[in-house]
């Protein structure tokens, strides 16, 4: 049996490598690295328009992904905006803005959208990861990996092999039910 065909449109390679690992065997994943227009919003507002616009490109069966990171201490924020934050702060300066707050746990937030097609309406699957935003530690590989330990974790994600933070991770649990999803359907 052939494997169904997914193309997830995304200019991350890191978030690519950690999608075809977690969906390995399950679909045929294709990559078209297009940096979609990210509106405001929510992660799951900015998925679905991310979503919608990748469908159009593709003109046929799509995921797309908007990761977010967020403080408790800061009632969530920087969230969706955690891009911007890191570009100009890098994991060094984001573990900073929580140096006046008592409360130093966050969650990392993966809300992966799937599109049947143009014309057809996003599906959302969201994954939460809660955990500790701590001072960088391990290979400043992929974004702000260094600063999040999860809870019941003494690493890292960035201390992690990916196949350890693939049995975890904000992705992993938005990836198990965009699986249950698509096994339902053939
Ligand atoms: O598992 C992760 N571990 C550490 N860092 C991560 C992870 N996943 C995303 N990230 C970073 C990338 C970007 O700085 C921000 C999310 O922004 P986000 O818009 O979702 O990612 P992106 O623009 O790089 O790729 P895309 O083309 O799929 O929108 O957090
Ligand atoms: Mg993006």
């Amino acid at each position: 049996m052939s494997l169904r065909k997914l193309t997830f449109v995304t200019g991350n390679k890191n978030k690519l490598r950690e999608m075809q690992e977690l969906l390995y065997g399950i679909v045929d994943l294709q990559n078209r690295a297009v940096d979609l227009e990210e509106i405001q919003g929510s992660t799951r507002e900015v998925a679905i328009a991310k979503c919608r616009q990748a469908a159009a490109i593709i003109g046929g069966p799509v995921i797309t992904e908007d990761v977010g990171l967020g403080f408790n201490a800061m009632n969530g924020l920087p969230g969706a905006y955690i891009k911007w934050f890191l570009k100009e702060l890098k994991p060094e300066g984001l573990h900073k803005m929580l140096a006046g707050f008592d409360d130093k746990s966050g969650f990392a937030v993966c809300t992966v959208a799937y599109c049947e097609g143009p014309g057809h309406e996003p599906i959302l699957f969201e994954g939460i990861h809660h955990g500790l935003i701590v001072e960088p530690r391990g290979p400043p590989v992929f974004g702000w990996n260094p600063i999040f330990q999860p809870d019941g974790f003494s690493e890292t994600y960035a201390e992690m092999s990916d196949e350890i933070k693939n049995t975890c991770s904000h992705r992993f649990l938005a990836v198990e039910k965009l699986k249950a999803f698509l096994s339902e359907q053939l």
